[in-house]
């Protein structure tokens, strides 16, 4: 195992939210948003991080930065406790959130970009080294003295990884960051963070409902569901963990009848000279395709990835990934 960079051991985090139960009576019920979470992430790793709604995934990353201070167990982060130690971490991690931004609304990009300068005290010839490296490898030239509120989201996107990024910091943690993007601004996005994976070895844990992101990005991904890690290994494990199926959509030149496609393969649906076949997520498109090619006369096709929820679901069966997480009554007090 390479060294340690993120380390949990038993961590908790339990919030206490007060429910109107009546006429001057509240109620106190404890939200256990994390459960005993144990891992540990190596230096240089890219992870994905995964979960249903409300799992615990954002508390998570707020606790490794050390925005929340965990309720027991103990976490780390290039040795040090975030929550302790938050000033002295911030200049060794970076955060996009794809769902806000942390440029300055009403400014050029460049001026946010010179606020961080500042306020990070990176050191000018290394500010200028970076600004010129992220503004050329997320095409950003153009954009710069733009204010922030015009930027299309894509662009906005890239803006806000170059900010994450112009303190060179060794660990980045990334939540939704190609929501809403279009096609071509998602490979972009992608394109760059392998690439800052490939040459500056930076610690990547990415949070995301795209399950495309995981498969370009990441070798290793963590599901949480509860608080509580119930996958840590490889994505084509968790695809036959969940049983979770793609589907080939293949134009015939004419109506035909059902493909009789090679097991477990089977069609799912027929609309006029369409058909939708359904097979293993973890089984090879490229042989599949090449059976019904030689079989039926095709005139284009598409492979569909399963939504990442789903596969989760299937994982979990079905008492897993409902979206409230347990929580205990503690106490009882009129308002
Ligand atoms: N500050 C808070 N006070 C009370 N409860 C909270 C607080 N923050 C999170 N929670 C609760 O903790 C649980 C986990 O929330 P969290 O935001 O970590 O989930 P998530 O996996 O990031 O979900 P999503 O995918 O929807 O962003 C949820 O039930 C949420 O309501």
């Amino acid at each position: 195992m390479r060294d340690a960079f993120i380390e949990l051991d038993g961590v908790e985090k339990v919030f206490d939210v007060w429910r109107r139960t009546g006429f001057m009576k509240r109620e106190r019920h404890r939200v256990r948003a994390v459960d005993s979470l144990s891992f540990t992430v190596a230096r240089g790793e890219m992870v994905g991080y995964i979960g249903p709604n409300g799992a615990g995934k954002s508390t998570t990353i707020k606790m490794l930065t050390g925005i929340l201070t965990p309720s027991g167990g103990r976490l780390r982060v290039a040795g040090v406790d975030p929550s302790r130690e938050r000033m002295r971490l911030a200049h060794r991690i970076g955060v996009v959130f794809g769902q806000r931004t942390t440029l300055w609304w009403d400014l050029p990009l460049i001026d946010s970009y010179r606020l961080m300068h500042r306020m990070y005290r990176i050191p000018a010839a290394r500010y200028r080294e970076n600004l010129e490296r992220l503004t050329e490898l997320l095409d950003l030239g153009g954009l710069l003295d733009v204010p922030v509120r015009q930027l299309s989201l894509g662009q906005r996107m890239r803006g806000d990884i170059a900010a994450a990024l112009l303190h060179d910091p060794e660990v980045l943690y990334l939540d939704e960051p190609t929501i809403g993007l279009d096609v071509v601004s998602r490979t972009r996005v992608r394109d760059f963070l392998r690439r800052l994976n490939a040459e500056r070895a930076t610690t990547v844990l990415l949070t995301t409902h795209d399950l495309r992101d995981i498969e370009q990005l990441c070798s290793r991904v963590m599901v949480i569901d509860h608080g509580r890690l119930v996958y840590d290994g490889a994505l084509a494990g968790l695809h036959e963990a969940g049983e979770s199926e793609r589907t080939l959509v293949v134009d015939l030149e004419r109506e035909l009848p059902p493909i009789e496609a090679p097991a477990p393969a089977r069609v799912v649906r027929v609309e006029g000279p369409r058909q939708w076949l359904a097979f293993p997520a973890s089984a090879s498109a490229a042989e599949l395709v090449a059976k019904v090619a030689a079989r039926y006369p095709l005139v284009d096709l598409s492979v569909r990835e399963p939504d990442i929820e789903a596969v989760i679901a299937r994982m979990l069966g079905p008492s897993g990934g409902a979206p409230e997480p347990p929580q205990e009554r503690a106490g009882r007090t009129p308002s």
